[in-house]
């Protein structure tokens, strides 16, 4: 089954993303997310110049052998460019390797660990009244987990919170970084406040979730994991910037709050010492970042051997075909969490067609041989590439933060 032609397809269908198509000789074709958000023109280059010409001649079916290849082969390993660009080639291969054997993937990953993938949904106002209106809206949708984000009073405006009402929240908004401001003291003092109101309208049950940004110091994570376990939240994201592994011992010594961590990391390695040491509980890095199928799993089996289980990065700048991929794989997993889910406008959806369903709160895997999603390309063409770009944060002083 030999690799006959790769190429791109760098569409904005409401938002920017970049797919990968690889021909096989035998008229198989797989696709693969290529997007990096913010970055998107990186790895198309990358792929253009440097790995799609390699790829040409090569047999398809050899996915493990193309993955070293393409990871050892670069010398310059890891990073989000090469390994969102080496993610959306292993992605289209498995693609393939399932529509050959005509199964869907999650059969060929070695079948149905459960019925249906659990979703949570973002909530976000611009109060904390506006925002438990939009977990009424969504526990009415069926779903049994919402992240909730709420403005903080004395912060103009804040990542994550959409900026008018109804509306999602974009993170990549203008062409060149729009500038937020950030007040730790003020954000710490308010958001427990939202979690007690989400408790007290929505009872025990409902699983509530919430996305720190890497906004924090280790101690004021400490702080705030402390400060809400009495409303049992499903787990903090990303509480401080994790570049320094070390930073969760401290975290963890003060709190029992479940701690997630992951989406911007696209390695193994990122993980290692925060496994070892039993520092987090979930693993955020999707499938189109970190390694493709290949690589994700052998990070999902180390986590397992640590009580540790998959929650996986679901915004809207990770196309259809990274969700649907995605939902095969939280179909096998063994030690499957959650599945993030933020819905993709309507136009990106007749642009990625898919046979993945929404259901009660959940996904339901769809049974085409293959991930199940595929592209229009000549729909595609319609919605030209348009540059944007993730804002950056300042503290109220001007100085540079993490956002
Ligand atoms: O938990 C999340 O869904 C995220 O934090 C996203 O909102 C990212 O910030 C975005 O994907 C960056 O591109
Ligand atoms: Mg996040």
């Amino acid at each position: 089954m030999k690799i006959q032609d790769a190429y791109l397809i760098v569409t904005s269908p409401g938002r920017n993303f970049v797919t990968l198509k690889i021909v096989t000789e035998s008229g198989i074709h797989g696709i693969g997310d290529a997007t990096l958000n913010g970055r998107e023109m990186a790895v198309v280059a990358y792929l253009e110049e440097h790995v799609i010409p390699a790829l040409i001649g090569r047999d398809a079916s050899r996915i493990e052998d193309i993955w070293h290849y393409l990871y050892r082969g670069a010398y310059w390993r890891r990073g989000p460019v090469t390994m969102s660009a080496i993610s959306a080639v292993d992605v289209a291969l498995w693609d393939i390797k399932a529509k050959a054997a005509g199964m869907p993937l999650y059969q060929l990953l070695g079948g149905k660990s459960r019925e249906r993938v659990m979703t949570y949904a973002h909530c976000t106002g611009k109060d904390i009244d506006a925002c438990l209106e939009e977990v009424d809206k969504h526990v009415k949708l069926g779903y049994r987990a919402v992240r909730v984000q709420a403005g903080v009073p004395g912060i103009p405006t804040i990542y994550g919170v959409a900026k008018r009402e109804g509306e999602r929240y974009e993170p990549a908004d203008s062409a060149i970084p729009a500038e937020h401001v950030w007040s730790t003291e003020k954000y710490l003092n308010h958001v427990p406040k939202l979690f007690a109101a989400v408790r007290e309208r929505f009872g025990d049950d409902l699983h509530v979730l919430h996305d720190v940004h890497h906004r924090l110091t280790p101690i004021e994570a400490a702080r705030l994991g402390k400060e809400v376990e009495p409303y049992h939240l499903f787990w903090l994201e990303d509480c401080v910037p994790a570049e320094n592994q070390e930073s969760f011992r401290l975290i963890r010594q003060h709190t029992t709050t479940p701690l997630a961590v992951g989406e911007v990391f696209n390695s193994i390695h990122d993980y290692r010492e925060l496994l070892e040491n039993q520092w987090i509980d979930y693993i955020r890095t999707p499938l189109s970042h970190g390694g493709g199928i290949t690589h994700v799993r052998r990070i999902a089996d180390l986590a397992a051997l640590y009580h540790v289980r998959t929650g996986f990065h679901g915004p809207t700048d990770l196309s259809p075909v990274c969700l649907g991929a995605a939902i095969h794989f939280d179909t096998w997993v063994p030690n499957f969490g959650i599945q993030e889910h933020m819905p993709h406008e309507e136009i990106t959806e007749q642009v990625f067609h898919h046979d993945y369903r929404f259901e009660d709160g959940h996904f339901l895997v769809g049974e085409t041989p293959g991930h199940g999603v595929d592209i229009d390309e000549e729909l595609a063409k319609k919605y030209p590439y348009k540059r944007a770009s993730l804002p950056v944060n300042r503290l109220e002083d001007g100085t540079l933060w993490h956002w």
